[in-house]
């Protein structure tokens, strides 16, 4: 029999969130959360929700052009802050599904490791869950300024991946946190995961 019940994608959002928040990445307001539908649009969280205890109308339906889907998303809810990276993540990458940007302790101290706009990663053999099959990889993740006018951090964004690919679905904005993106909400969690885990094996490296 074929398995037709569908889950409301934002259920998947507020499960990672939750699971993020438990991990100190999600602190208080911290972070952003996006999972793009079969429309084109994309579920995002509305800025300055509690990201440890977000419900179903803490979302807004956005199309790529920025325009606010009014039907099934809360009214006077703004949304995020970051919506024009996720805006730029979805445009670049045709496959991608879900976005998820978090602030974890680890993300800021690697992001000052460098001076320079690309961040080398250590050769883990966890960079095959990010789809590096390499031995004894050079991998690097683009670093990228934090204006306080996000929508430059996006311009520079699109400047840099229309011309070069990442390595890897992610990206560090320095002393603020990581974006990484995937085919899936499962895809995204597990990349977070992993390139959280690579962060907090860089700084305990370091000590
Ligand atoms: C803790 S404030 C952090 C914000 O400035 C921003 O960086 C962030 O990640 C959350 O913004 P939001 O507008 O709630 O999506
Ligand atoms: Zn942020």
């Amino acid at each position: 029999m074929t398995n037709t019940s569908f889950v409301d994608p934002r259920l998947e959002l507020i499960a990672a969130a939750s699971h993020f928040y438990q991990q100190g990445w999600m602190v208080g307001t911290a972070g952003n959360l996006s999972c793009r539908i079969p429309d084109g649009s994309f579920w995002i969280t509305a800025s300055g929700r509690s990201k440890g205890e977000l419900q179903l109308g803490d979302f807004i339906r956005m199309h790529p052009d920025g325009r606010i889907e009014r039907e099934g998303s809360a009214n006077n809810l703004k949304p995020s802050a970051e919506t024009s990276i996720h805006q730029t993540i979805y445009s670049l990458f045709p496959d991608a599904i879900a976005c998820y940007h978090v602030h974890s302790v680890e993300a800021n101290l690697v992001s000052g490791f460098t001076n320079s706009d690309n961040l080398s990663l250590p050769p883990l053999e966890m960079l095959k869950g990010l789809g590096v099959w390499e031995e004894n990889p050079n991998c690097e993740i683009p670093v990228f300024t934090n204006h306080l006018q996000v929508p430059q951090i996006a311009a520079e964004i699109e400047k840099r991946f229309s011309k070069t690919s990442p390595q890897i679905p992610a990206l560090l904005i320095r002393n603020h946190g990581v974006t990484v993106w995937g085919k899936s909400t499962t895809d995204a969690r597990n990349y977070t995961e992993l390139v959280e885990y690579i962060f907090r094996y860089m700084v305990a490296y370091k000590k």
